[in-house]
């Protein structure tokens, strides 16, 4: 299975704790597109600080969402590109996990919540010290 995982990167890079968690759970179901989202070394200046790099990474992404099975996103940390990805995966009729973590105080967007189909777009609420018992829930509801 190929996952494509999604977190903040110019969005700010706080949760990056997290993403490592998710991303090493993640690596349990299969292969794990865009693990460098989960680097401590991916500072919020990106991949590349040239412009000219940005086209590359936006192409080699949506190469990856193309690819991938499945779609899981960390959405705590508001993220342009992770909402874009989103909006794309949706398109491509991806199945799509995101998981929030209420306890930050933030409201997620309308247009992730709003997106809940219960079949294809699930967003789940959660505690950080439950994210692998969350994620085993979800890859086991995909065999049914
Ligand atoms: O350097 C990068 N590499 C990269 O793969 N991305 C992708 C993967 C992340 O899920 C998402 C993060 O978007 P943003 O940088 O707007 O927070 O975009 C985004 C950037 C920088 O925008």
């Amino acid at each position: 299975m190929k996952v494509y995982f999604c977190g903040s990167i110019r969005g700010g890079r706080d949760d990056v704790h997290v993403y490592r968690r998710i991303v090493h759970a993640l690596q349990s179901y299969g292969t794990v597109l865009t693990e460098h989202v989960s680097s401590a070394e991916l500072s919020d200046r990106g991949e590349n600080n040239a412009a000219s790099g940005d086209q590359a990474i936006h192409n080699r992404d949506l190469d990856w969402l193309r690819q991938s099975d499945v779609v899981v996103a960390e959405v705590t940390q508001p993220s342009l590109g992770v909402g874009y990805e989103l909006g794309r995966a949706v398109d491509m009729k991806k199945k799509i996990f995101c998981l929030f973590r209420p306890s930050s105080g933030r409201i997620l967007s309308a247009m992730i919540r709003g997106a809940t189909d219960v079949k294809n777009f699930v967003v789940r609420d959660y505690s950080e010290d439950e994210v692998e018992k969350v994620l085993e829930q979800f890859f086991c509801s995909l065999k049914n």
